[in-house]
C-alpha cells in the first residue's frame, strides 16, 4: 500500500512559491528523507501533507486520503514532530505526555512512550530545565503517543548528542520494521544515508534527485584520493585525476580496483601512496552535486 502519495505539489507563501510541482511516493512501512538546503521547502511539503496548509496545486493522499479535507481521520492515524514544539515551560515531562495523552486516542501508557524516547529519568524535570536534544526526545514522545502508522519527523535528531541519536535511529528503525511509514527531514546526511531506504532531495521547490537510496548511490561513481607523490606528473599515473592542492582524486565506479590499480603501478616505482582513502559514493557527494 501507498502511505503518501504526491503529484505535481504547488504551495506558495505570501506570492513566493515555496514548492514548484513535486511528485513522489512513499510505501507503506517505507523510511523516506526528505533532503535540502534552507528553505528548500522541505517543512511547507510536511505541513500540506500534515493537514496544516492546503495545497495550491496538484494532489496530496495520506493513508488514501485528503490530508485537508480529511483532517481529522489523517491526524488521528499520524504523528509529528516539527521543528519548533510549543511545550509549557512550567510543566514536567509527564505532565506534558498526560496533557497530550488526554486529546490522543488509545493512547500508549505514558512510561513507555517516554522509555521509547530515551526520557524515562526525566519524568519529574521541568521542561524549561530540558536541555535542546532533551526537548526533541520529548516531542518524539509526543509523535509516538498515539500508535501513528505514519510519523513525519522533521529534523528529529537536532540536538542530541550521538548517543541519544543513535537510540532514536533505533527506535525510528523498530517503528519502521512494524508498520509504520516514516517521513524524515534532516540536515545530516549521514543519519539519511542510514536510515532512509528512499529519498528526495529539493532544491528551491523542485526535486533534483530522488530514488532508492542504495540504488541511487550504487549508480554513481565512487573516490580515491592520495597525496601525489614528489615529482609525478599526474599524467604519469594509470588513470585519470585531478589534483585538489597535494591530493590527486581519482573518480570510479569501482573505487576498490582503481586503487588496486594505482598501488600496483606505484609499487612498480617504489613509491608510496600516503593518505590513500577509497570510498564509494555517499548521500553527501549526491547532495552537493545535485543541490545548489
Ligand atoms: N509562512 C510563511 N510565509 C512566508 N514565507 C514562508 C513561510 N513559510 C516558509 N516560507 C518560505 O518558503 C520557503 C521554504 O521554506 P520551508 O520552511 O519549507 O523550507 P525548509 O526546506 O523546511 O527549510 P529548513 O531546512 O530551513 O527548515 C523559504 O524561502 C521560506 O522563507
Amino acid at each position: 500500500m501507498t502511505a503518501i502519495e504526491v503529484t505535481g505539489l504547488r504551495k506558495s507563501h505570501q506570492g513566493f512559491e515555496a514548492v514548484k510541482g513535486i511528485s513522489f511516493e512513499v510505501p507503506q512501512g517505507q523510511i523516506f528523507a526528505l533532503l535540502g538546503r534552507n528553505g528548500a521547502g522541505k517543512t511547507t511539503t510536511i505541513e500540506v501533507l500534515a493537514g496544516f496548509q492546503r495545497a495550491d496545486g496538484g494532489t496530496v493522499r495520506v493513508l488514501g486520503l485528503d490530508p485537508y479535507t480529511d483532517r481529522a481521520a489523517v491526524r488521528q492515524r499520524t504523528g509529528i514532530m516539527l521543528q519548533e514544539a510549543g511545550f509549557f515551560p512550567d510543566l514536567t515531562v509527564a505532565q506534558t505526555v498526560d496533557t497530550w495523552r488526554d486529546f490522543t486516542a488509545a493512547p500508549r501508557p505514558r512510561d513507555e512512550a517516554l522509555e521509547l524516547a530515551g526520557l524515562a529519568g526525566r519524568r519529574d524535570t521541568k521542561v524549561r530545565q530540558l536541555s535542546g536534544g532533551e526537548k526533541r526526545r520529548l516531542d518524539l514522545a509526543l509523535a509516538l503517543l498515539g500508535r501513528p502508522d505514519l510519523l513525519f519527523l522533521d529534523e528529529p535528531t537536532t540536538g542530541m548528542d550521538p548517543e541519544a541519536r543513535g537510540n532514536t535511529w533505533t527506535v525510528i528503525r523498530d517503528l519502521a520494521r512494524q508498520g509504520t511509514t516514516i517521513l524524515l527531514t534532516t540536515h545530516y546526511l549521514e543519519e539519511a544515508q542510514r536510515l532512509a531506504s528512499a529519498m528526495a532531495i529539493l532544491d528551491a521547490g523542485e526535486i533534483v534527485a530522488a530514488g532508492d537510496m542504495a540504488e541511487t548511490l550504487a549508480a554513481r561513481s565512487g573516490r580515491v584520493a592520495f597525496r601525489l607523490p614528489a615529482n609525478v606528473d599526474p599524467a604519469e599515473l594509470p588513470l585519470p585525476v585531478t589534483v585538489e592542492g597535494q591530493t590527486a582524486v581519482c573518480r570510479a565506479d569501482d573505487p576498490d580496483l582503481a586503487a588496486q590499480t594505482l598501488l600496483t603501478w606505484a609499487a612498480g616505482r617504489g613509491l608510496r601512496l600516503a593518505g590513500l582513502e577509497v570510498r564509494t559514493a555517499t548521500l553527501e557527494d549526491l547532495f552537493l552535486e545535485s543541490a545548489r
